[in-house]
C-alpha cells in the first residue's frame, strides 16, 4: 500500500534510515497507528512492512514530503516507543489451520471468494491467488473503501483469521450491497447457484455452522473445480522443500534465507521484489552448500594422467605433482595458489584441466580477461536492477560441489574500472584466512570457498596486480622448442585432430618434415595453437579426399577419386593444402645472415607470445645531426639508443672512432615489424654494437644474436627472458647467442639438447662483446673493469 510521509520526525526518519547511499537500501519499518483522541497514544497494534519504493515530492524551494509504496509483512505488538527506538515482537495469526474438514471447506470457499473480490478491488493485480488466506484478508481490508480509521484499527488488532474474514465479508456486503456479483458468479463453477454476494456471504455463513450429518449436502454444491490455486501453492511449498534439502549451514546463514523465503511467501506476485526473490531462492537451492567431491588419493595414478596429457614439461609436472601429493597427505591444506605463468598455447590451461582429472574435483574456468568491475567477481546487491551473482559464485553454481578446482585465467588482463578494483575482490576469495567466509553481495551471506582449489595462469606475470602476485605461487612455464613441438605434435595433436576429424591412421599418415615445415613456416608461435590448428586444416582436406573417393562418380571432381592410403601428407602436401608460406616470403633473416653490412646487428626480443630475433639497422644521411628512431620505439628503447651514443662519443679516443659525422649528418636507427610496440633496456648491447659498425666501417657477425643492458660506462647488465630468447635463436636457426654474465644461471633452465647444439657467449662489458663480435684488432683498454689484452675476434 501507498503510505503518505508528512511530519517532520517521520520525514527525517526516513531519511536517515530507509535513503541509503545508492537510492533505497532495503529495509523493513514499522508502521504505527496512533489513536486519534485527546492524548494521540499510539496503537498497541502495529505493522511490520517493506519498504518497497518512494517517491519526493517537493513542496515549494526547501520542503519535501515522501510516499512509500510498503508492504505489510506482519502484526506486531509495540512494547516501546520513543523518539530514538520502537520495542515491538511479531504476532501471529491464529486459526491458520483449518481444525475440521468442515473449517478446511470454508476456508477454501472463503479464499476463493476473496480472490475474487480482492482482482476486482484491485484492478489487474494478478496471481492473488497465490497469498494466503491470511495474507487475502489483509489486501481486501486496505483495498475496500468506505472503511472507517476505528474500523482499520479493529481490523488490526484482530488476530483470528476467521474472524477477520467475517469482518472482510460485511465490508463487502456493506460495499456491494444492491449491485450484483456478476464478477464472482463467472468464475466459479456453478455461477447459477450464486447470484450476488449476499448468496456467497450467506452461503459461507451456513456452511460453518452446518451440523456434521447436513455437511455432506453442501459439498454437493461446493465448487468441485479448483479455480488455479494449489498449483501456485504447491509451488511455494515445493520451493520451501527445495530449500530445506538443500543443505543449507545451520546458523546465520539458513536463519536469513529462510526469513527471506517467508518474505517471498507473503509477496503478492504482482509485487516488483517477488520474481527477484524468485531468482535468490533459487540460486540458493542451486548452489552446492555441501556438496563434496571425494578426492583420488593415488598420486601414481596422478602422475600418469598428467604423463598421458602433456609431453614434456618435467618441472611444471614435478611441481604439480608435489602440490598433489601434499593435498592428499594433508587433506584441510591452505592450498598455495598455483599461477601458470607463460606465453599463449603452451598448454596452461589444460595442465589445470588435468589437475582437476587427477584429484577427481569437477573443473570451472572463469576467464578474468577485461574484467573492470569488481561486481564482476563480487556481485551485485539485490537492490539494483539486474542484480546478478558474481562469477565465483556462478562458477560454484555450475561446478555443483563445493570443492572444485577453479581456474582464474588471465589474472594479468584484469581491468581497473571506476566501479571498484576486481583484484581487490579477488584477494578475499584467493585469502585463505578469509575465503571461508566470502560474501557475494547478491547472495549476502557468507559461502565457504576454502575447500576451492584455485588456480591462475597468466601471460606476463608483470602485469599482475602486486598483491595478487604476493598470494600466489608461480609456476614458470616457457615456449617449446623445434623439437619438442614436434614431439607433442606426433604424440598429442596429431592423434587428436584425427580422432576429432574422424580420420584413422589407415588413411592418413604425416611426415617428420611435414610438421616441420609447418612449425617453421606456417606458425609463429611459443605454443601450440596455431600449430593445432594447421593439423585440423590437414586433418579435414584428408577428410574430403577420402569421402570423395568413397563417393567417387563420375563428377568427382573435387580431388582425385583414385587415392592409396594411407594419404602421406610431405611438405609439399603442406603447401598444397595450406597455400603459401608468408614467413617463408617474408623472412629477410637468412639474407641479412649472409650480408656483410656494417651497422646492422641480430638482436634478441621478448613478447608475451615468446623470443624474437630482431634485425637492429642503422644508417648515416646527409643532414644536421638528428638522431632519427622508427620502429614503434618506447621511451625506455629510445634511451637506451642514447645511452649507447653517449658511450661511443666518451669512448671515441679510445676505440678510435671518429663521430664527427655524427653531428652534421642524420643518424637512423630502424626496428622491424613496426606494427608492434618495442621497449625495454634488453637492445643495449645490440645498439652499442650497431653504431660501433656504423661509425667504424667494420662487419658485426651476423651468426650471432646478442641481448644485454649498457650502463654509461660499458658494463653489460642482466636482462630476463632469457629463455625464451635463446629459444627465439635457435628456432630462427642463430646458433651464436651474447648474453650478460649475470644471466648465466638462467640457461641452466634450458632443455639439454637445445644447449648442445647452441654457443653461448657470456660478457660482463661492452668491450668483450666487441671482442666476440667485431673481425679485425681491437685497441688495448686499460681500466680496472676492462681486459686489457688485445684479442681480435674469431669467426
Ligand atoms: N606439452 C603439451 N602436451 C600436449 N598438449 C599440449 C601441450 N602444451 C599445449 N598443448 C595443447 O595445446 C592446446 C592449447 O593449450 P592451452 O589452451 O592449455 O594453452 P594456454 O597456455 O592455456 O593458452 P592461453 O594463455 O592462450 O590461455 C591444448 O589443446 C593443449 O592440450
Amino acid at each position: 500500500m501507498r503510505l503518505p510521509v508528512l511530519t517532520d520526525k517521520n520525514l527525517a526518519m526516513i531519511d536517515s534510515n530507509v535513503l541509503g547511499k545508492d537510492g533505497i537500501a532495503p529495509m523493513t519499518m514499522i508502521v504505527i497507528a496512533y489513536k486519534h483522541g485527546k492524548d494521540n497514544t499510539v496503537f498497541p497494534i502495529g505493522t511490520s512492512a517493506i519498504v518497497e519504493s518512494f517517491t519526493c515530492y517537493t513542496v515549494g524551494n526547501t520542503r519535501h514530503h515522501y510516499t512509500l509504496q510498503v508492504n505489510g509483512v506482519s502484526r506486531v505488538q509495540i512494547a516501546e516507543v520513543n523518539d530514538s527506538v520502537t520495542k515491538c515482537y511479531t504476532l501471529n495469526s491464529t486459526n491458520m489451520g483449518a481444525a475440521t474438514k468442515a473449517d478446511q471447506e470454508f476456508v477454501d470457499t472463503a479464499k476463493k471468494m476473496l480472490v475474487v473480490v480482492a482482482n476486482k478491488l484491485l484492478q489487474g493485480e494478478e496471481n492473488i491467488a497465490r497469498l494466503t488466506l491470511d495474507a487475502l484478508t489483509d489486501l481486501c481490508m486496505s483495498a475496500l473503501p468506505q472503511v472507517t480509521y476505528l474500523e482499520q484499527l479493529e481490523f488490526l488488532a484482530e488476530l483470528d483469521v476467521l474472524k477477520r474474514v467475517d469482518m472482510v465479508i460485511a465490508h463487502v456486503r456493506k460495499f456491494m450491497s444492491g449491485r450484483k456479483l456478476a464478477l464472482v458468479t463467472v468464475k466459479l463453477d456453478n455461477p447459477e447457484s450464486l447470484k450476488n454476494d449476499d448468496t456467497v456471504v450467506e452461503r459461507m455463513r451456513k456452511t460453518r455452522a452446518i451440523p456434521a450429518e447436513k455437511r455432506s449436502d453442501y459439498r454437493l454444491h461446493a465448487p468441485r473445480k479448483s479455480i488455479g490455486e494449489d498449483e501456485p501453492m504447491s509451488e511455494t511449498n515445493n520451493l520451501g522443500k527445495q530449500l530445506q534439502a538443500a543443505g543449507l549451514p545451520e546458523g546465520p546463514v539458513k536463519d536469513t534465507i529462510m526469513a527471506e523465503f517467508r518474505k517471498y511467501q507473503n509477496l503478492p506476485t504482482s509485487a516488483a521484489e517477488h520474481p527477484v526473490l524468485r531468482s535468490y531462492l533459487q540460486l540458493v537451492i542451486d548452489l552446492p552448500w555441501s556438496k563434496l567431491t571425494s578426492d583420488k588419493m593415488d598420486i601414481k595414478e596422478s602422475r600418469k594422467l598428467l604423463e598421458a596429457d602433456h609431453e614434456g614439461m618435467d618441472d611444471v609436472k614435478k611441481r604439480i605433482l608435489e602440490f598433489l601429493a601434499v593435498k592428499q597427505l594433508k587433506n584441510d591444506l591452505k592450498a598455495p595458489i598455483l599461477c601458470l605463468a607463460g606465453p599463449p598455447g603452451v598448454g596452461k590451461t589444460s595442465v589445470a584441466k588435468s589437475i582437476a582429472n587427477a584429484l577427481g574435483r569437477n573443473f570451472q574456468r572463469i576467464a578474468l580477461g577485461g574484467i573492470r568491475d569488481q561486481s564482476d567477481i563480487r556481485g551485485h546487491r539485490r537492490t539494483y536492477v539486474g542484480a546478478m551473482p558474481g562469477r565465483i559464485i556462478n562458477s560454484l553454481k555450475q561446478a555443483k560441489s563445493r570443492n572444485p578446482v577453479i581456474l582464474l585465467d588471465e589474472v594479468d588482463k584484469l581491468g581497473h574500472g571506476p566501479h571498484g578494483d576486481p583484484s581487490a575482490a579477488l584477494l578475499e576469495v584467493l585469502d585463505p584466512e578469509q575465503n571461508h567466509t566470502f560474501t557475494d553481495l547478491y547472495l549476502n551471506v557468507p559461502f565457504d570457498l576454502s575447500q576451492v582449489i584455485f588456480i591462475a595462469t597468466a601471460n606476463d606475470i608483470n602485469k599482475i596486480p602486486n598483491a595478487l602476485y604476493d598470494r600466489m605461487e608461480l609456476v614458470q612455464m616457457s615456449s617449446y622448442s623445434l623439437l619438442e613441438k614436434l614431439k607433442i605434435a606426433k604424440t598429442h595433436i596429431i592423434p587428436k585432430q584425427m580422432a576429432a576429424h574422424a580420420v584413422t591412421p589407415d588413411y592418413m599418415s604425416i611426415t617428420d618434415e611435414a610438421i616441420t615445415s609447418l612449425i617453421e613456416y606456417y606458425t609463429h608461435e611459443a605454443g601450440v595453437r596455431q600449430l593445432e590448428r594447421a593439423i585440423g586444416a590437414i586433418c579435414r582436406n584428408v577428410a574430403l579426399r577420402v569421402a570423395e573417393a568413397i563417393n567417387a562418380g563420375i563428377d568427382a571432381d573435387v580431388v582425385s577419386p583414385r587415392v592409396d592410403y594411407p594419404i602421406n601428407i610431405a611438405p609439399t602436401d603442406v603447401e598444397h593444402i595450406l597455400g603459401n608460406s608468408k614467413r617463408k616470403k617474408n623472412n629477410n633473416l637468412a639474407e641479412v645472415r649472409k650480408s656483410n653490412e656494417p651497422g646492422v646487428v641480430l638482436g634478441l626480443a621478448w613478447t608475451p607470445v615468446g623470443g624474437e630475433v630482431l634485425v637492429i639497422e642503422t644508417a648515416l644521411s646527409e643532414g644536421k645531426g638528428t638522431v632519427i628512431l622508427t620502429g614503434n620505439l618506447g621511451t625506455v628503447i629510445k634511451e637506451s639508443i642514447q645511452v649507447a651514443l653517449s658511450f661511443l662519443r666518451a669512448n671515441a679516443v679510445k676505440y678510435e672512432l671518429d663521430v664527427s659525422g655524427i653531428g652534421k649528418s642524420d643518424l637512423h636507427v630502424h626496428l622491424p615489424a613496426g606494427a608492434v610496440g618495442k621497449d625495454g633496456p634488453s637492445a643495449g648491447c645490440a645498439f652499442t654494437l650497431a653504431l660501433f659498425s656504423l661509425i667504424s666501417g667494420r662487419a658485426v657477425r651476423k651468426d650471432t644474436a646478442v641481448t644485454g643492458e649498457v650502463t654509461l660506462t660499458g658494463k653489460v647488465l642482466p636482462v630476463g627472458g632469457v629463455k625464451e630468447k635463446v629459444l627465439a635463436a635457435h628456432r630462427n636457426k642463430v646458433y651464436r647467442v651474447i648474453l650478460p654474465r649475470a644471466n648465466q644461471l638462467d640457461t641452466q633452465d634450458i632443455d639439454a639438447t637445445i644447449l648442445k647444439s647452441l654457443e653461448i657467449e657470456f660478457v660482463d662489458n661492452v668491450h668483450e662483446l666487441f671482442r666476440l663480435m667485431i673481425d679485425g684488432p681491437l685497441p688495448i683498454i686499460s681500466s680496472n673493469s676492462v681486459p686489457a689484452d688485445p684479442i681480435s675476434a674469431k669467426m
